[in-house]
């Protein structure tokens, strides 16, 4: 059984979801599919909590229905009969949103319950058009009664032991339909929303195909892969075909924004591959992501900030010393396997093509 993560850019509108169920439909071994609020959403859920909490009444009202227009001109492109569905969360979405109202600070365990309207509103829509498209049984399930976490509002840790029991309450569902849920959301064995941390779907992915005894997880995004450095930064960067956990895990941490840096834990311990593919291109192979063995060299690069990390294996000899003849930066941290710099030239994204061109 394959479980398939959708992004936010993947579900951003009517158009991104067709091409979603079109896939679907040519894997039919996918048995479980986690989705992401559509793009934008959880910022926008942001900015309705700021509004919020500084008591800007008629702001939040502004935003509140832009973001429900928005669900529910998705919904009607969809051609969806869901609107009592939609006015249900509506209802929660005004509820948390009031409950935030005057507080002048963003209470972050407040904030965890307005964020999981967003993956509860690409996930309703999401299953509702597959079910109309799809002949086999469509079933969407609240990632809440599995996903549980301690209580670190907005960057829960999950709790490995207690999902895996409740996976079993999932498990004859999933013998008869294609479950569709949200990533990102999680709950506390008392029940109270938490989050994963921003971005964090990936990981809800990987945790599900760890306690399901997945044989692949299938991150699906805007790009073909890996790549060597953010393609919007170096547009020439390659995608890599194959990759070690090691590797794919260090660029997540020190700052490649394709994966969240803790999606590959449950896939180290669970020992299946993760593959990263291209929604708008899923003819491209993609990037797996297994236990390959390291070889030596640069595999990559990633930017936080200012800090530029080249990471890879053995890196201490001639591949860092191209950097001699560049001027601007600082060694910020070095070891055998990475080497973060401090940029200090004023075009940080030039000085990353440049080493990229050096380098890779
Ligand atoms: N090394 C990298 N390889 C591929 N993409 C990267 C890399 N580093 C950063 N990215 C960025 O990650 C983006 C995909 O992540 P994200 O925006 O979170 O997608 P999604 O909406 O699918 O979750 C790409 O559009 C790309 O700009
Ligand atoms: N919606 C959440 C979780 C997430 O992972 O989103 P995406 O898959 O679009 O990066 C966020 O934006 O943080």
């Amino acid at each position: 059984m394959k479980i398939f993560k959708f992004g936010g850019s993947s579900v951003q509108d009517a158009t991104a979801m067709k091409r979603v169920s079109e896939i679907i439909l040519n894997h039919s071994n996918c048995g479980i599919v986690v989705v992401s609020a559509t793009k934008n959403t959880t910022n926008e859920l942001e900015q309705i909590a700021k509004s919020a909490s500084l008591n800007e009444v008629n702001l939040m009202q502004k935003q509140l229905e832009s973001l429900t227009l928005r669900h529910r001109a998705i919904a009607d492109d969809l051609e969806l009969d869901i609107g009592l569905s939609l006015s249900e969360l509506e209802s929660e979405l005004q509820m948390c949103s009031q409950s935030i109202l005057g507080d002048g600070e963003i209470l972050p365990k407040k904030m965890d319950a307005l964020y999981s309207l967003g993956e509860r509103f690409s996930s309703l829509i999401l299953s509702s058009y597959l079910s109309i498209q799809h002949d086999r049984a469509i079933l969407l399930k609240d990632i809440r009664e599995i996903m549980i976490t301690n209580d670190s509002w907005n960057c829960a840790s999950p709790l490995i032991g207690e999902i895996s029991q409740r996976v079993q309450l999932w498990k004859p569902a999933i013998e008869d339909a294609l479950i569709v849920t949200q990533g990102f959301i999680g709950s506390t064995i008392s029940g109270e929303t938490t989050t994963l941390g921003r971005e964090g779907s990936d990981y809800s992915a990987t945790l599900l195909g760890e306690a399901f005894s997945a044989s692949e997880v299938f991150i699906w995004t805007d790009v073909a892969g890996v790549a060597t450095c953010d393609p919007r930064i170096v547009p020439s960067a390659k995608f890599i075909e194959q990759l070690s956990y090691d590797h794919a895990s260090r660029l997540a941490q020190f700052g490649a924004k394709v994966l969240f840096e803790r999606t590959l834990e449950p896939a180290m311990r669970a020992k299946f591959p993760v593959v990263v593919k291209s929604t708008l291109l899923p003819s491209e192979v993609g990037s797996r992501i297994f236990d390959l063995p390291k070889r030596d060299g640069v595999v990559g690069l990633a930017l936080e900030g200012d800090i530029l990390s080249i990471i890879g294996e053995n890196l201490l000899s001639e591949e860092v010393s191209i950097l001699n003849n560049l001027s601007d930066y600082e060694i910020y941290k070095q070891t055998n396997e990475y080497v973060a710099l401090r940029i200090l030239s004023e075009d940080i994204e030039d000085f990353v093509r440049e080493v990229h061109s050096k380098i890779l």
